[in-house]
């Protein structure tokens, strides 16, 4: 059955690996900055996540406790990590936000999106409203950025690698949207970071940027 739910406001739920673990590929050019940059990055997603219009609550699920403290002084609730990789992790978050608001539309979002723009956020949770089960897919059209689904309907993230077309396969519904770039932009390497870069990083994310990255 397809449900629609305009004007639904969401929870946000958001993974953020533990610091020693976290933002392996960036090490190279982020150096001592690495873990700096991974909770600068998940700070400015979460940000830009409270400040979109449609979002209800951010939901981080975190097992480390210096992102816990950062995200929640920004104003998300935290949930602890079962540590048992990442679509467990937003299992835990899921059954949290159902607990807090069991009516409310849930998104899982990736942690690594830092030019974040509340606007293109909206557009894209505008679109999720009105399908069960969608996605939208990375800049790559590899993976994937967020997964939606809808109050009743199941809750089945399948992060990790190639996931876009492990949620097309599974029926969830691709959200072709043209111009939501800063939705799609995840970063994992150094060049992700310039291309963020040229969008326009959250403040975070530029700060701790501006000790390494060299034009
Ligand atoms: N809470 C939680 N988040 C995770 C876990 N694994 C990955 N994540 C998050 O999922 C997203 C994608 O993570 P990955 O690309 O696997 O890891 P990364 O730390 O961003 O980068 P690499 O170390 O270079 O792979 C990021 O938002 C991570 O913080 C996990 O086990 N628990
Ligand atoms: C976990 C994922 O992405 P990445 O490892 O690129 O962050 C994914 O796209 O499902």
């Amino acid at each position: 059955m397809l449900k629609v739910m305009q004007e639904a406001r969401w929870s946000i739920v958001i993974p953020v690996k533990t610091l020693i673990r976290a933002k392996t590929r960036l090490a190279g050019a982020a150096g001592t900055h690495r873990e700096d940059l991974a909770v600068a990055v998940a700070a400015d997603t979460t940000s830009a996540a409270l400040a979109c219009p449609l979002v209800a609550r951010v939901i981080v699920v975190t097992a480390d406790p210096i992102p816990a403290a950062r995200l929640a002084a920004l104003g998300a609730v935290v949930v602890q990590d079962p540590d048992k990789g990442l679509n467990t992790a937003l299992r835990a978050g899921f059954a949290h936000s159902v607990l807090l608001a069991p009516h409310d539309p849930v998104a899982a979002l990736q942690a690594d999106l830092p030019a974040l723009r509340p606007a293109e956020l909206a557009q894209v949770l505008a679109a999720a409203a009105q399908f069960d089960e969608s996605f939208v897919p990375d800049a790559t059209t590899v993976g994937t950025t967020l997964y939606a689904t809808l109050p009743g309907v199941p809750f089945h993230p399948r992060f990790g690698g190639e996931s876009r077309n492990r949620h097309l396969s599974g029926g969830a519904k691709e959200l072709a949207l043209d111009d939501i770039p800063t939705v799609r932009r995840d970063v994992d390497t150094v060049e992700d970071l310039r291309t963020a870069a040229a969008l326009g990083l959250g403040p975070h994310t530029a700060a701790v940027a501006a000790k390494f990255l060299v034009d």
